[in-house]
């Protein structure tokens, strides 16, 4: 790349200088190239003050049972409160305590305390991601709050649970990621070279290759710790100047811990970038590592500053840590409320009194943080909007114009979720014992009717009728089975669906897109297959044109299941309701699919009128008995099923499957587009 090229897309190769690094690019680029430590990675482009002062968060003091009953009664409260001139607020608990501190550029704040003291809660406020009532302020150098839209996006949050696609690769993972969020100025070898030399610095370079690996994937891919490293590669890859961790050293060895702190002291110091992160309880290795730490016990700060300057500062307040103990380990005792007096309290209810004795000493001898002097934010950097991700500046190609560059392009965006997905659920949708399911009942099938679909065996009404119950279950047997794989689908991506709308990665409608065209060949291979074998063993029609006819019926009846199946899943966003959910409305339309029950009550069949089970089963009969089994002349005289059946118009059968199919596709994207970010 021209040294030009490079200085445009923020890559200033004198900036960097972290660690040497040499990687070849030849996975899918093709590129293989030697790149100099020069051109590590960047300084991100403004540095970023963290302010926050006398911030205090409440949660509801009881548990409210989601359901029916109580959204009408808070109705009716809001209701209330809206006549009357007195603002009714339902009981609540404060958890977070005047918490008030500043961050500087270049620093790593390390937050410690017990469990429950309040660390995610405050860690996810200055990520602004934590809905909860709060007062107080959070700034970023003096102007953005974490909840501006705009601004959130441009701040690296990497949360406590792995939020990942199980079933790509490490490198997929992040090149995927980049594609997604790196300014398209950048071309696809360079986007490709961000994320070698993450996977080198990170230190999960020769797992590239391997899959993440999870229960849903059903197989074991990389350990904790690389999962960890790949979440904040993720985040480090749009370069931003605020990274926010949570508890990121959990479930790692020592050392892997060590390590990964290591790297994010580097990345503050070499990049000027802020860095927060929790912490649960550090080796004294990584404690004496710790630049700066906030110590929080029941949500009260009991200490902020440098971290080697805590130890002496309790000790003069009456706290004097034991020789030999591990300073961390000491400060969480503290915080639960132990005074080291030898008699552990036991308790850490807000009334402790211990934590009360503790409170009362800082409050009479706070710890006064000796002063850092103003640090001067280098005024010749871009304004924010223009710093990260989406709005880098395209000056190759718009060089003068004032235009800026946005994200990836709307079809690219598609083609990635469309890839990804599809990577994804193969692991699903193919495994050993879905397939062996299918195709056992694809055989049994076969058997059972046994060249029932001859033209001798049509001959009967009994004949004809085993054929009609046949086309009925190939018809129910294979959506049902797209029907019940399909809920799980939203449900299982919806940390990652938040995740990336928050991270405005992509516009709904572009993972609607994807999602879609994933699902055509996913949805097509087993059905198309299934219906081959039975089509052959039963002996029915056999000419080509009722072959592919009974295909399109059979294809589009699975993808109209399909999108019942994620509509479902999209409404709900929960595996056990929707489950309850897909459960009652399959046995209805099987029900009301004309097969079980002729004479439907009058007030209840206008259900059988939305059974797509009922136009795809009338099709299958009209393609498969029409003109070729007796004509039932006097239905009182004919035997069997087939007494009552009128053929109908295929052409209408057809069209209104259609209809169905267009209607619960969109009714799924209007269902993501309105109801995913309120889960
Ligand atoms: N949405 C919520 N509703 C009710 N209580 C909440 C909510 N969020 C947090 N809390 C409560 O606030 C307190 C602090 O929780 P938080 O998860 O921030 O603690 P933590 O220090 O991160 O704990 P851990 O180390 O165990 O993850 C806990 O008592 C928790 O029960």
């Amino acid at each position: 790349m021209a040294s030009s090229e490079r200085e445009e897309n923020e890559w200033p190769s004198e900036e960097v200088e972290m660690k040497a690094v040499s990687v070849d690019l030849e996975e899918g680029g093709g590129v293989k190239r030697a790149v100099s430590n020069s051109s590590f990675m960047p300084k991100p482009r403004t540095p970023m003050r963290l302010a926050f002062g006398e911030v205090c968060t409440y949660v509801p003091a009881q548990f409210e049972v989601p359901g029916v009953l109580n959204s009408l009664k808070k109705a009716g409260k809001a209701v209330r409160s809206a006549f009357s001139s007195e603002v009714a607020r339902a009981p609540e608990r404060q958890i977070l305590h005047n918490i008030t501190g500043v961050v500087n550029p270049g620093e790593v704040v390390a937050i410690m305390g017990p469990s429950g003291s309040g660390k995610t809660t405050f860690i996810s406020l200055l990520a602004g991601r934590n809905g909860l009532r709060t007062t107080g302020t959070i700034l970023y150098n003096d102007q953005h709050k974490p909840t501006d839209k705009t601004f959130k996006r441009t701040v690296g949050f990497v949360s406590q649970e792995d939020v990942m696609f199980e079933g790509l690769t490490v490198f997929e993972t992040l090149y995927y990621t980049a594609v997604l969020r790196l300014p398209r100025a950048m071309t696809d070898a360079e986007k490709r070279e961000r994320v070698y030399i993450i996977l080198e610095v990170l230190g999960i370079s020769k797992v590239k290759g391997s899959i993440i690996g999870g229960f849903r994937v059903g197989r074991r891919g990389i350990s904790g710790g690389e999962k960890k490293r790949v979440a904040i590669g993720q985040e480090l890859l749009y370069n931003p100047s605020v990274i926010l961790l949570d508890e990121p050293t959990s479930g790692l060895d020592s050392t892997t811990a060590l390590n990964l702190i290591g790297t994010l002291e580097t990345l503050a110091q070499v990049g000027n970038r802020t860095i927060v992160t929790t912490i649960h309880q550090p080796s004294s290795r990584i404690y004496q590592m710790l630049d700066k730490l906030l110590l929080m016990g029941q949500g009260h700060l009991l200490f902020y500053g440098d971290a080697s300057a805590a130890t002496d500062y309790f000790a003069e307040i009456g706290y004097a840590m034991p020789y030999g103990m591990n300073p961390a380990d000491y400060f969480l005792d503290v915080a639960s409320g132990w005074s080291g007096d030898g008699e552990d309290s036991g308790s850490t209810s807000a009334t402790d009194p211990e934590l009360k004795a503790l409170l009362r000493a800082i409050e009479e001898k706070p710890y006064s943080r000796p002063e850092v002097g103003e640090v001067v934010l280098n005024e010749s950097y871009g304004p924010t909007a223009e710093a990260f991700g989406h709005q880098w500046k395209n000056s190759i190609a718009y060089r003068g114009e004032g235009k800026e560059l946005l994200g990836p392009r709307y079809h690219t965006q598609v083609y990635v979720i469309c890839v990804r997905s599809l990577k994804e659920r193969r692991f699903e949708r193919f495994s050993s014992d879905s397939l062996f399911t299918v195709f056992f009942m694809a055989i049994l099938c076969g058997v059972l009717w046994f060249q029932a679909g001859v033209g001798a065996s049509l001959a009967t009404y009994v004949g004809a009728g085993d054929v009609a119950a046949l086309l009925f279950f190939l018809v129910t047997f294979l959506s049902f089975n797209i029907l019940f794989s399909s809920i799980f689908t939203f449900p299982n991506e919806k940390n990652m669906l938040l995740k990336e709308r928050e991270a405005g990665m992509y516009p709904i409608s572009a993972f609607f897109f994807g999602r879609t065209l994933a699902d055509i060949p996913l949805d097509t291979l087993i059905p198309v297959t299934v219906t081959t074998i039975i089509y052959v063993m039963a002996g029915l029609k056999p000419t080509a044109g009722a072959f592919f006819l009974t295909l399109t019926v059979v294809l589009i009846t699975c993808f109209t299941a399909g999108s019942l199946g994620l509509l479902i899943g999209a409404a709900f966003l929960n595996l056990k309701r929707a489950q309850s959910a897909a459960t009652v409305l399959m046995l209805t339309i099987m029900l009301t699919g004309g097969f079980f029950v002729k004479d439907i009550p009058v007030w209840l069949s206008w259900i059988s009128y939305l059974s797509y089970i009922q136009y795809a089963w009338d099709a299958l009969i009209n393609i498969h008995l029409k003109g070729r089994v007796p004509v039932c002349a006097d239905p009182s005289s004919c035997e069997g099923l087939l007494a009552q059946i009128q053929y109908g118009s295929l052409g209408m059968q057809f069209g209104i499957l259609m209809l169905m199919l267009t209607v619960l596709r969109f009714a799924v994207y209007l269902s993501l587009r309105f109801g995913a970010k309120n889960r």
